[in-house]
């Protein structure tokens, strides 16, 4: 689909659910969910056993067992929680808190952030992808996105309000990347490569902060789904959630729950892990449910390529499996385009396998 064709004139401002009131009123059909995913919100198992990785073991003389375990997460889960991360407390107290305000402000300070165009960077939307099918069902979330590496790059383009905003993300992100760098390095060891090959791979890099906010849903039997299930487009997420829970995983066919985590990061795979790992670790299937009662927020650090970097798989990797590279190579952009484009979030991958290229 031609990129151009996606631009559409949504209102998104009386889309947004957290700045206004009575949206299934209003818009009776577009939070309605399709038959197959009302199905599978049946069976969801309580929650599960979630690996738990220390930062501060990976960086020690422990380095081999925790790489042993972060191999293991990889592979059997998709997901783990860090722990001992070195963010303080304090920091993602006040990451969360500013969170919550910039999502109490009123609208009028934003308008200028708000659009649907996922090539916008920075942006405040509702709508998960930026599809021109406006039949697309609508999620019970709202959100506010911006890049963050580097920091200097980009800071001018978020939010000025609350006054202490970019202060505290800044410093956020700072500490985010740290994290995630240290994280890379051990899953690049876990896989047999050099401990900066993921990070190089990743070209200039991209750090993407997220806040999403989902408000209370007054009839959480007619719109169950926050955030339908997707995998997460870029190459490793960590997510700090303000105590609320709603987050569900797939493990082995089963829609699991995942309970919030309390100074720990939950951590997951994405797609581009998937192809640099030649398939060897895979990303992650979640989604978010709505809750009549509180307010949840998530902020996921979303960390990939540059627009620009060349993706395939560690070619080490590759020659050790009997299929080969099962991806071809595309550019991150290419990724990215296709993944806005599809109504099926869980299926983006499947484009750039071999298999399907070379038919
Ligand atoms: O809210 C969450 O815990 C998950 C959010 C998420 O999956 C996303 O923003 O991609
Ligand atoms: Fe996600």
């Amino acid at each position: 689909m031609a990129l151009e064709a996606i631009e559409y004139s949504d209102d998104i401002q009386n889309l947004l659910l957290s700045r206004g009131h009575d949206k299934l009123a209003h818009h009776p059909n577009k939070y309605l969910i399709c038959d197959e995913e009302r199905r599978s919100l049946k069976e969801v198992s309580p929650s599960t056993y979630i690996p738990i990785i220390s930062l501060e073991e990976l960086g020690g003389r422990s380095r081999p067992v925790a790489i042993e375990k972060l191999k293991k997460a990889c592979k059997e889960h998709g997901f783990f929680q860090v722990a001992n991360h070195g963010v303080s407390e304090a920091l993602m107290g006040d990451m969360m808190e500013i969170a919550e305000e910039y999502f109490d402000m009123p609208l009028e300070d934003e308008v200028h952030l708000c659009t649907n165009d996922y090539r916008k960077r920075t942006r405040v939307c509702t709508r998960f992808c930026n599809t021109s099918n406006k039949d697309v069902h609508m999620h019970w979330r709202d959100y506010l996105r911006h890049p963050c590496y580097p920091i200097e790059y980009h800071i001018d383009s978020w939010p000025n309000n609350p006054s202490s905003y970019r202060y505290i993300a800044a410093k956020y992100a700072t500490a985010m990347r740290g994290v995630t760098l240290k994280l890379l390095g051990g899953i690049s060891e876990s896989l047999g490569l050099a401990r900066d090959y993921i990070e190089n791979a990743l070209g200039e890099q991209n750090q993407t902060m997220q806040i999403n906010c989902y408000p209370p849903c007054p009839k959480p039997e007619l719109t169950p789904l926050a955030l339908a299930a997707h995998t997460d487009p870029n190459c490793l997420t960590l997510v700090q959630d303000n105590g609320v829970s709603g987050l569900q995983i797939m493990k082995d066919g089963t829609w699991l729950d995942i309970p919030p985590l309390h100074e720990a990061f939950f951590v997951h795979i994405g797609d581009q892990l998937q192809v640099i790992s030649n398939g060897e670790y895979k990303s992650l299937v979640h989604r978010a449910m709505t809750n009549s009662v509180k307010r949840r927020m998530s902020i996921p650090t979303f960390y990939g390529p540059s627009l620009d970097a060349v993706i395939k798989p560690a070619s080490s990797l590759a020659s050790a499996n009997v299929h080969g590279p099962l991806y071809v190579p595309f550019t991150y952009r290419r990724f990215l385009d296709h993944f806005y484009s599809i109504k099926l979030y869980t299926t983006t991958l499947q484009q750039f396998e071999v298999a399907n290229c070379t038919k």
